[in-house]
């Protein structure tokens, strides 16, 4: 489980995060939803053990987070993928693993390939793949380390609407395959509903009980929803009635937050 308690951060005198807490269940998957630059990747990057709390804890299995990180028990996947350009694709799923000094696995790392769509692409370079691609060389890393909690910050972000669609699908997937704890941040209102067991508001918006706060106020959760979606979910959700009125109803708390 993942434990964040009255967690704030600050960029020297700059507050990015103020008084967050937030629990995830083992197996669940979150969405963090919020505008530009309320700290939804600074809450991600704490998580990940990236960012230092100022005040507050953050525990991952009751462990700092970066305890869980050295081991590899949290993968990242990132709006840019970060493949490394002169590997193919094979040795970028394999070499996190590696690194890590788990048992390799490559017949493991052919089949994620296989089932991420990009069997026959397995000796391909980063350059020679679309960017939808380089995403799920990206995401069956992430897997393929082993990692119970994926930390997903914008991974669909740069993409297309109709790829971005279709790996909203396969991610979901690949999370029941696999029985990950995902933290997947958005600015999509769509993705985080159609993604999310709960989707959690961040807004920056100025608090009028707290005198402190200016133009530049902290990012705070201000609203969570469960959403009342049944699982599994495919492409049929998108254009159902039950999916638009979860949409419209994230959409108003986002609006009287902004
Ligand atoms: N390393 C850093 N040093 C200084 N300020 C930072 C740093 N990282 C983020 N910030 C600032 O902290 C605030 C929150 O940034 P953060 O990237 O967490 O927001 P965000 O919601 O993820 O934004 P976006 O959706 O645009 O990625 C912003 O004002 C940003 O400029």
């Amino acid at each position: 489980m993942i434990s964040v308690e009255n967690l704030s951060v600050s960029y020297g005198d700059l507050r990015a995060l103020a008084d967050v807490s937030l629990d995830v269940a083992d197996g669940e998957f979150v969405t963090v939803l919020g505008p530009s630059g309320c700290g939804k990747t600074t809450l991600l990057r704490t998580i990940g053990g990236l960012e230092v709390p100022t005040t507050g804890e953050v525990t991952v299995d009751g462990d700092p987070p970066e305890v869980a990180q050295a081991d590899a028990r949290l993968g990242f996947v990132f709006q840019e993928h970060t493949l490394l350009p002169w590997k193919s694709a094979i040795e970028n799923v394999t070499f996190l693993r590696r690194m890590a000094g788990k048992d390799p696995d490559p017949e493991g790392a052919r089949d994620l390939l296989a089932t991420t769509g990009l069997d026959g692409f397995e000796d391909a370079r980063p350059g020679e793949l679309s960017g939808g691609m380089k995403q799920r060389v990206a995401i069956a890393r992430a897997i393929h380390l082993g990692a119970d909690v994926l930390l997903m910050d914008e991974p669909f972000g740069e993409l297309d609407e109709i790829t971005r669609d279709e790996m909203s699908v396969e991610i979901l997937r690949l999370w029941r395959e696999n029985r990950k704890t995902v933290v997947f941040v958005t600015h999509s209102v769509p993705e985080a509903v159609f993604l999310g067991d709960r989707c959690v508001v961040v807004s920056g918006a100025a608090d009028p009980a707290d005198p402190t706060d200016g133009d530049d106020a902290p990012g705070r959760i201000v609203a969570e929803f469960e959403v009342d979606l049944p699982r599994p979910r495919d492409e049929s959700v998108f254009g159902s009635e039950a999916f638009g009125a979860q949409v419209a109803r994230v959409r108003r708390a986002l609006h009287d937050d902004a």
